[in-house]
């Protein structure tokens, strides 16, 4: 209640503001506005004139039996009936001519505006969220610019009409009228105002559902394979359930407030007829007035009705029109300058200065970034994940701009340059190689709207995929489907590489460019990059070190920070994290086909669970680890489950995460090259304790338990497991909260070895 009574002034405001942008929105088509406000004028006037004339019929034609009044009054009443129509048909046609015109402008408006809108701004809306804005709550608008408000805006003229002649007709029984009829549409506005709520509750209610059966959507390969379908099932009864209690309080508000507002204006309207009745007895009124009123109270009754039945219509696009402002009122990133200075042909020199930046602007993402280098030069991003390095990559493309410090291009802020030129500088691959629905030669001429089709060629000849392309029957003009559905990954990326090239970019940005692909397509467009990058400024995010050795220069990130910066050798020599990123991958090595993998005996010694043991038997591990390459989204481990592999991760990303009491999955820690999981699987009776699950496209080294178990220096005695024991709880205390080691520690303590418990 308190909601309702709080909403109604702003409602009010709201009003106000919807009325003056539609205003702004008819301004251009003032000329067919000023025809249509004369059709609307002449309908009330036929209204207003319509029970003059009904009593002139009666009392100066009927009564005194005058066929000249009669004839002239049915004249009257004809013409004007056709005026009227007619002014009725040229209404209807100004306003379908002008709604979708008015609202066409409306949509490029918004479109234009959403393509310069900042991320940061348009991360907080879902993506179903922002489809529906822009679609369906345009649509509702439509329908009120179209439908909604030309009815009403007539129904009040032809109201006042009435009314107007009313007054004409009796002043008693107009003011009657006015009062009883002000009544019955003010009596049920607290419920018209729930009715509102209900109808904006229900379009949340299905906004959520449309979310969630988007999502399903996409998720569907997903779902299957983690056998996930019931879940989604009931859930979706879930929504489908909301759905029913929000649908049957909108009807049930909606069709009461509109029956109870019938009621009340039926009862004023028998009212005044009464009155009428009454002083046509005492002779006050004569009874050609009752008449003509009896025409005129259905004329107001089916006005104020009409008004009061599309009042909630009208609300309803006032709130999606408020929706949609909210959305596009936001910030815009990347504002052009007013005076834009051009980019050289060569950019000599990067510079970042004191760099920091906040996503969402309650912590920051990037801290204190400074760093000068001459270009072109290829250097290499590296860090642990979250480290902010593809941040870093989004501010030097001005996809968002610093939150504080600044970021220049040959001593030039890049905020002062012309966004096109930089734009045109830099060109970006990334995992994402999702493609525009279209044809291959429209997704590489994107690159270059003005590239010719010989052009489109060579860039696709570059990035190895022109062959592949011309055996396809339509060529250059095949279709891609959804997103780029009908090719395979490393057929996208190489289109989204050869789009790349045709922009011939002074900087090249890859951010883990093969990440998302198989082990083979990605080492052969990993030579395809190497190749292409070989002449221009690169900046890659990788990690993968193996490429690191031939970067100019090398920025290591951590936690938002650049924590280290030289070349491999210098890196090294310093010992730092990026030292230890070397140490634990240089030990697995990738072959060039991206399918067979090694690890030294030196890696395997660096885990803790194999850091006893004899040097035979890590030969023996050697010899017994499989290469497994697994998609990404697969579970390789479920939490509690007491069985499974020993794995190390080659290529790729795992996640470690725990369920939570709420049923979610809690990610605890992302695994990356050179990280290993499943120790679990070495030991009797403890369930895992948590599920792995890869994130990309993984490459890892595997070995079952029963290999392991079979192994002489592993094998469990008492004194073994326990140390076995100790083992992977120090590194499960390194990775999970210290509660979960600490329960492994206390089982430990429990068993006694020879030594005694540690
Ligand atoms: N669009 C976004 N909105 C809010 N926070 C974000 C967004 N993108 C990244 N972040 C956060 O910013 C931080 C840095 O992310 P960034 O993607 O730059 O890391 P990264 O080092 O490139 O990681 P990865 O190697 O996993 O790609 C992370 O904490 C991440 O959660």
């Amino acid at each position: 209640m308190e909601n309702s009574t709080q909403r109604a002034p702003e409602w009010s405001r709201g009003m106000r503001a919807f009325a003056r942008w539609t205003l702004a929105m008819l301004r251009p088509y003032w000329a067919l506005c000023l025809l249509l406000a004369c059709g609307l004028l002449l309908q009330a006037l036929y209204a207003m004139l319509l029970p003059i004339w009904l009593h002139r019929l009666f009392d100066h034609g009927i009564a005194p039996r005058s066929a000249h009044v009669v004839g002239q009054t049915l004249a009257l009443l004809t013409g004007g009936f056709v005026v009227a129509a007619c002014a009725g048909m040229a209404v209807d046609a100004g306003v379908s001519t002008l709604g979708p015109r008015a609202m066409n402008d409306m949509r490029q408006r918004a479109f234009d505006r959403l393509l310069s809108l900042s991320f940061r701004h348009l991360g907080r809306y879902k993506s179903t969220t922002l489809v529906s804005r822009l679609t369906s709550d345009m649509q509702t608008i439509e329908s009120a610019t179209v439908n909604i408000i030309p009815s009403m805006a007539m129904k009040l003229v032809m109201a006042l009409g009435a009314l107007a002649a009313a007054i004409t007709l009796d002043w008693h029984m107009a003011l009657a009228t006015v009062l009883l009829f002000g009544a019955s549409l003010w009596a049920p506005r607290r419920l018209a105002q729930y009715a509102v709520l209900a109808t904006h509750a229900r379009k949340s209610t299905e906004s959520r559902l449309t979310a969630f059966i988007k999502e399903t959507i996409q998720m569907l390969p997903v779902i299957r394979t983690l056998g996930i379908g019931g879940h989604r099932r009931e859930q979706h009864r879930a929504h489908l359930q909301a759905l029913r209690a929000s649908a049957r309080r909108h009807y049930l508000l909606g069709e009461l407030t509109g029956r109870i507002t019938g009621f009340a204006l039926s009862g004023a309207q028998m009212a005044v007829i009464g009155l009428g009745a009454v002083l046509a007895l005492r002779g006050t009124v004569s009874s050609g007035v009752v008449v003509a009123y009896i025409g005129l109270l259905l004329e107001l009754g089916s006005a104020a009705n009409g008004i009061a039945g599309q009042l909630s219509g009208l609300i309803q696009a006032l709130s999606c029109w408020q929706r949609i402002e909210s959305l596009l009122q936001g910030p815009v990133d990347a504002v052009a300058p007013a005076l834009p200075k051009p980019l050289g042909e060569s950019i000599s020199r990067v510079s970042l200065n004191d760099v920091s930046f906040s996503y969402a602007g309650d912590r920051l993402n990037l801290q204190g970034i400074s760093l000068e280098t001459p270009l072109p030069r290829r250097i290499a991003l590296v860090g642990p994940s979250g480290s902010g390095k593809s941040t870093v990559l989004n501010l030097l493309s001005r996809i968002y701009d610093t939150t504080s410090g600044s970021i220049a291009f040959d001593g030039i802020d890049i905020r002062d340059l012309d966004p096109d030129s930089l734009k045109s500088a830099i060109a970006m691959v990334n995992q994402d190689n999702t493609l525009f629905d279209g044809s291959i030669r429209y997704n590489i001429r994107l690159g270059r709207l003005d590239a010719g089709d010989s052009e489109v060629e060579q860039a696709a000849r570059a990035a190895e995929i022109h062959d592949f392309i011309q055996s396809l029957p339509q060529g250059y003009d095949t279709e891609v489907g959804e997103g780029g559905r009908l090719l395979s990954g490393g057929q996208r990326q190489r289109i989204v590489i050869a789009r790349a090239i045709l922009r011939d970019p002074q900087i090249l940005m890859l951010d883990e460019a093969t990440a998302s692909l198989d082990a083979e397509a990605a080492a052969a467009i990993g030579r395809t990059l190497a190749r292409i990058g070989a002449t221009r400024t690169v900046l890659s995010v990788t990690h993968r070190l193996a490429s690191c050795p031939a970067m100019d220069l090398i920025c290591v990130f951590r936690d938002g920070s650049l924590a280290e910066i030289g070349t491999h050798d210098e890196l090294l020599r310093h010992r730092g994290t990026y030292h230890g990123l070397w140490e634990k991958q240089s030990q697995i090595e990738i072959a060039e086909s991206g399918r067979d993998v090694d690890i030294t005996l030196q890696g395997l010694r660096r885990i803790p669970l194999f850091a006893a043991a004899q040097a035979a038997d890590l030969e023996r591990i050697q010899r017994r680890l499989r290469v497994v390459e697994v998609q990404a989204g697969s579970v390789l481990i479920e939490e509690g489950s007491r069985s499974g592999n020993f794995y190390i991760i080659a290529r790729g990303e795992v996640e470690s995460s725990v369920r939570t009491a709420a049923g979610t999955a809690r990610v605890m820690e992302v695994l990356e090259i050179g990280d290993f999981f499943g120790e679990f699987a070495l030991l009797d009776d403890v369930p895992h304790p948590t599920t792995c699950r890869t994130r990309l496209p993984c490459l890892l080294l595997t070995i079952s338990r029963a290999d392991l178990q079979d192994i002489a220096s592993l094998q469990h005695s008492t004194a073994e497991q326990t140390a076995m024991e100790r083992a992977i709880a120090a590194t499960l205390d390194r990775r999970l909260d210290a509660k979960l080691a600490q329960a492994l520690e206390s089982r430990c303590h429990a068993r006694p070895g020879p030594g005694g418990p540690a």
